[in-house]
């Protein structure tokens, strides 16, 4: 059998903690890739970030070598996908480089609402997906229960799905068995002109952009020149290989490969995830059908904070953007926090999580302010604007209509839960289309929401109010006329842009309460009074002081000396004066996230 037969491109998807990344390490240590005492925990969640936050959030690949029953070696090529809804764009990235997908499904839990949402992604791209049964080994596991669910929800063959325990590592080769037996091998000629994708990318120091490719048709080697059939840039390939799960140089990668290639990139730019690469001297005639781009659903703005450069944000935030496409950023002014940049996000947890990775692997010190998601702006002239940063809200004499986005979502909850979902999305101002019984036990129920309400922390709400058994999916459904209103807040009768937020009519008392009392436990007490005030347009909807630090100016005032008395509290009450006028207010950093996590 020649080695494209013997290969195998395959991606693990699954519902958030249903044991994907436990899987891949055993597949990795059963193929004998790193040596048990080598084995980090999973291998490859390889950011710590991840690993502390418990999911997957950047694909990595790596090749496994599998000596089948049949008694012939195989390669493997694994692709890990991330399971949080925020990721789904990532997940369909990882799945074009594929031919099949294990589909993990907790044998305690079930199917749940992003195992639906990911059998779909791979469903999209005409993958053989199989269903792989883990946590046996749980005591609450049922395993021909949600081999039935399997069938029933989602019409996947399950009666043969491997039985599992990726944690202890009971039938890790029934897995491997399956995917060499039912994954097909991939296809393309060898012979033809070099057409590879690019599915991903990273910045390595040495090696300049290092680009994760999936060879369609051909053949690439070093000293080879390549072109980028987008940005049409040629580069000499100075190494191609596999992860395995470090770099490995190889010869060639071939038609049906998945490896990396490398090639003195040095401008980010010239590497965009989604282009096709070919040979320069022979070029094939199409470039495969790229990616299409995630769009960001959510902004922020990104500020540097004290003592922090501009420019090295810029340059933080455009290699963030080599490996994480999704991300969007550009410039922008605010009043209160000067040069900075606005940037668009796949939702809240992406923008957490790029925020941390600045901190912490670029150590910068921002600034970051409230999440916005884009409203659709109508003008009274018949202009229409779509605006992602509040400030930029035209006045409210000029505006006709605001338009919402809105997401369909589909939740699964057992059904004793059924109550307290309904009135987290009613709280949110959700519109229930309909419920189904996905068993006996549990329910589907789909929603209507906007997804302003989404972003904040509907997520964790449901968690923690289903006890951790609701699980979520939502995709984009379009745009809704809504009665929203720009909430300013002002410190010490001064609006500071940064913090302004759009919000429901019906919710600017509370939001704009909740705002007030939050910057008033951050903001330090100054020599003088700091009034903290919510306000839509001219209207102050909520109020909070920050009472005076009092210097006790009469402590040295003793006997009754009334008009010394008034002297010293009237040059008190004229410092107090100077110092509203011309000092300022300092607000903690912290500050500017804090609409955030509001609790409401
Ligand atoms: N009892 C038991 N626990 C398991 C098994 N497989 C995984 N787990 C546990 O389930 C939890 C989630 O496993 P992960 O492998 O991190 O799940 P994941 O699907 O990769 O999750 P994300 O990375 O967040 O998408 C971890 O605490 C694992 O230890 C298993 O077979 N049995």
């Amino acid at each position: 059998m020649d080695k494209q037969n013997r290969t195998r491109n395959f991606s693990i998807i699954a519902h958030i903690d249903h044991g994907k990344s436990t899987l891949a390490d055993r597949l990795i240590q059963y193929t004998g890739l790193v040596s048990d005492r080598e084995m980090k925990s999973q291998l490859l969640d390889n950011m710590d970030l991840e690993r502390e936050r418990g999911i997957t959030i950047k694909l990595q690949n790596v090749r496994l070598i599998y000596k089948a029953k049949d008694g012939n070696e195989y390669y493997l090529n694994l692709i890990d996908t991330p399971g949080h809804v925020d990721f789904n764009y990532e997940v369909s990235r990882s799945l074009v480089a594929c031919e099949g997908a294990l589909l993990v499904v907790d044998a305690a839990q079930g199917v749940e609402a992003q195992t639906l949402a990911n059998v779909y992604l791979a469903l999209d791209q005409d993958l053989e997906i199989l269903p792989v049964i883990n946590k046996i080994d749980l005591p609450s596991a049922r395993p021909d229960e949600v081999k039935e669910e399997i069938e029933d929800i989602i019409g996947l063959d399950a009666s043969e799905a491997p039985l599992i325990s990726a944690k202890s590592g009971l039938n890790i080769q029934d897995v491997l068995e399956d995917i060499v037996a039912n994954v097909p091998a991939p296809t393309g000629d060898i012979n033809k002109p070099l057409k590879a994708l690019i599915f991903d990318s990273y910045y390595d120091a040495y090696k300049g952009v290092v680009a994760y490719v999936r060879v369609f048709e051909g053949e690439v080697k070093k000293g080879m020149t390549i072109e980028m059939m987008n940005t049409k840039k040629k580069f000499e390939v100075t190494e191609v290989g596999v992860m395995a799960p470090g770099a490995t140089e190889l010869d060639s990668l071939s038609a049906g490969d998945v490896g990396y290639i490398a090639a003195s990139i040095k401008d980010i730019r010239s590497c965009h995830v989604g282009d096709t690469i070919t040979d320069a001297n022979n070029k094939t005639q199409e470039p495969l059908e790229g990616y299409k781009k995630a769009t960001p659903m959510v902004y922020c703005g990104i500020y540097p904070g004290e003592g922090e450069k501009y420019e090295n944000v810029r340059d933080c935030l455009e290699k963030l953007q080599v490996n994480d496409a999704a991300l969007e950023f550009e410039s922008e002014t605010s009043a209160a926090l000067g040069f900075g940049f606005r940037c668009g996000f796949l939702g809240l947890l992406h923008l957490e999580i790029i925020q941390e990775r600045l901190e912490r692997e670029f150590n910068l010190n921002l600034v970051t302010t409230a999440p916005s998601v884009i409203y659709r702006v109508t003008k009274n002239d018949g202009e229409v604007v779509m605006v992602q940063n509040p400030a930029n809200l035209p006045e409210v004499s000029e505006i006709r209509m605001i338009e919402e986005p809105i997401v369909k979502a589909d939740i699964i909850a057992p059904k004793d839960f059924v109550g307290i979902v309904m009135e987290l999305c009613q709280e949110r101002r959700g519109t229930m289309l309909h419920m189904e019984y996905i068993d006996e036990k549990r329910v589907m129920l789909h929603y209507d929401l906007p997804l302003n309400e989404v972003v904040y922390d509907f997520f964790d709400a449901l968690k923690s109010r289903t006890r951790g058994y609701g699980s979520l999916d939502y995709e984009m459904k379009g745009y809704v006329p809504s009665q929203l209103v720009k909430l300013d807040i002002l410190i010490n009768k001064e609006q500071v842009d940064a913090l302004s937020f759009i919000v429901h009519e019906s919710k600017a008392y509370s939001r704009g309460k909740a705002m007030c009392e939050k910057l008033k436990n951050e903001i330090p007490r100054h020599q003088f009074a700091v009034p903290i005030q919510a306000a839509v347009g001219n209207k102050i909807v909520a109020r909070e002081t920050i009472s005076a630090l009092r210097k006790d100016v009469l402590a040295k005032c003793y006997g009754g000396d009334i008009s010394r008395k008034k002297k010293l509290l009237e040059k008190q009450k004229e410092g107090k004066k100077r110092m509203r006028q011309i000092g300022s207010v300092e607000v903690p950093q912290k500050a500017f996230m804090s609409v955030l996590k509001l609790d409401e």
